[in-house]
């Protein structure tokens, strides 16, 4: 296979699937190259989802600027994509007058950044807003446009519309050499395949180092730093309205608790550097370290409510600052490295940034047939009876629930796979069945049987995600 490109993106997260859409809408090929089988399986399906204002980044870093002008733009990206994003605000609270001197310093960054909004809330306000929060709360930064989303909704949500604008995306890609032929970069994966390139762009998350280095680029390190969470079970009651953040320390933002789009509890991160950049395990000690922490800040929480525990990496670069900017001696290679918080806020406003430097870089023409609307798939659980109705009578399958914890029907799995779902992780995400209470000890056998045969490929062959994840073997035992 050999295939020749005007751009490819090397990664397929939130920051790479951005980029990919927005140099759609220039007249040019270009393509993304992906690992694993499906988008999103790094940073983007392991964070804690949430819009931030851009009070924490200092003035003047790449963090400041791309934080305040992503947020500026979420809501209307959000609604080109039909992803849900939700801005209830966020409260950075502070227990003592050195915390409540931190919240002074964070507004007036904040303001110096371009946020707008930002307010010291006395106790009053933060009792009568946040009932549930701790008494022992003194103070609170309240940011008003801060919010939440679901990030690896909004990066398959950029992967289908890239891809209906004419875009590729190779998975199963896994770079492992570059070398320069002319005006043209050509990129080997591990199995042989190779693809060329005119302008190749870095956004390998905590790889990114390896890549930059593989193309003779920029030398830096991306430091693995895990953070570990709980989710807890849909609530009758939220028990918070907003994000509520502890005061950040060196450490980061610290240990947050906030609803989700999807109507449950996060609770975390914790950060702790690792050596694996590939080590997603999740500690006792770790969550030990989340639980209390919320705790304080959240008395009435309790570990009776946690339906699952999952950690992410972040990809903590040694330069302190995103790293995004053409290399100074590869021409045409840009990198995009080190995004670590804020970066799923980030994300939209640095995909329109590179596209704008390629499209310049490369003379390129507007796409006029670029299309910037995506639909979700329609939804059981979202629609009123009569809409259940009008579907079930259009779509016999969408009356047969797979997944009964989260009300997913049969429609939308065979619809995600019509869009690119691959595998039972690949399902999950796009359709919530197995992120409910049971966490899929009902659906999966029936997300399984759904896969094997609208893929025509055996039970045995369906992984978690990809990569030799199988689930079932043959039976070798016994008749
Ligand atoms: O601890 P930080 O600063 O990396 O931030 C992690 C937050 O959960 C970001 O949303
Ligand atoms: S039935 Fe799907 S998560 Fe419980």
């Amino acid at each position: 296979m050999s295939r020749i490109y005007d751009v490819a993106v090397i990664g397929a997260g939130v920051v790479g699937m951005s980029i990919l859409r927005e140099l759609t809408r220039y007249r040019l090929k270009v393509c993304s190259l992906e690992k694993m089988e499906d988008v999103a399986e790094g940073a983007s399906k392991a964070n804690s989802g949430i819009v931030h204002a851009g009070y924490d980044p200092i003035e003047g870093t790449k963090k400041a600027r791309f934080n305040v002008e992503g947020n500026n733009i979420f809501a209307d990206v959000c609604n080109e994509l039909d992803v849900e994003y939700k801005m209830i605000g966020s409260l950075v609270v502070a227990f003592d007058d050195y915390e409540i001197n931190v919240l002074e310093e964070l507004l007036q960054r904040g303001k110096r950044n371009g946020v707008k909004g930002l307010e010291i809330k006395s106790q009053e306000w933060v009792f009568e807003n946040e009932p549930n929060l701790s008494r022992n709360i003194k103070a609170a930064l309240f940011a008003p446009y801060s919010g939440i989303t679901n990030p690896y909704k909004l990066t398959v949500a950029l992967f289908e519309n890239a891809i209906q604008n004419g875009a590729d995306v190779i998975f199963r890609f896994e770079v492992c050499k570059i070398e320069k032929d002319g005006d043209y970069f050509v990129v080997h994966s591990a199995d042989s395949r190779f693809i060329k390139t005119r302008v190749l762009i870095n956004c390998a998350g905590v790889h990114a180092d390896e890549i930059s280095k593989m193309a003779g680029a920029k030398l830096f390190k991306i430091y693995p730093r895990r953070g570990q969470y709980y989710i807890l079970d849909k609530p009758e009651k939220m028990p918070v309205a907003r994000v509520i953040f502890q005061v950040p320390t060196e450490k980061g933002k610290g240990i947050l608790v906030t609803p989700t789009v999807d109507g449950n509890v996060l609770v975390g991160p914790n950060s702790e550097y690792i050596d694996s950049k590939d080590d997603t395990a999740t500690t006792q000690e770790g969550l030990d370290e989340v639980f209390e922490k919320a705790r304080k800040v959240l008395p009435s929480l309790s570990k009776r409510d946690v339906i699952t525990i999952f950690s992410g990496i972040r990809a903590t670069p040694d330069t302190h600052d995103f790293i995004i900017e053409e290399d100074e001696d590869v021409k045409n290679f840009i990198n995009v490295a080190g995004i670590e918080s804020p970066g799923l806020t980030a994300s939209l406003a640095i995909g329109r940034y590179i596209a704008e430097l390629v499209s310049r870089k490369l003379n390129a023409k507007r796409n006029l047939n670029f299309n910037p609307y995506r639909e979700d798939i329609k939804r059981f659980s979202k629609l009123s009876d009569e809409e259940k109705e009008r579907m079930i009578k259009l779509y016999p399958s969408f009356g047969n629930i797979v997944c009964r914890c989260e009300l997913v029907s049969e429609y939308e799995i065979v619809e995600a796979i019509k869009r690119g779902a691959r595998t039972i992780d690949g399902i999950k995400r796009r359709t919530r069945a197995g992120m409910g209470r049971c966490q899929g000890g009902f659906c999966t056998p029936r997300v399984i049987d759904i896969l094997s045969r609208e893929l025509g490929v055996s039970k045995t062959q369906i992984t978690k995600f990809g990569k030799g994840s199988y689930i079932l073997t043959e039976k070798r035992w016994g008749k």
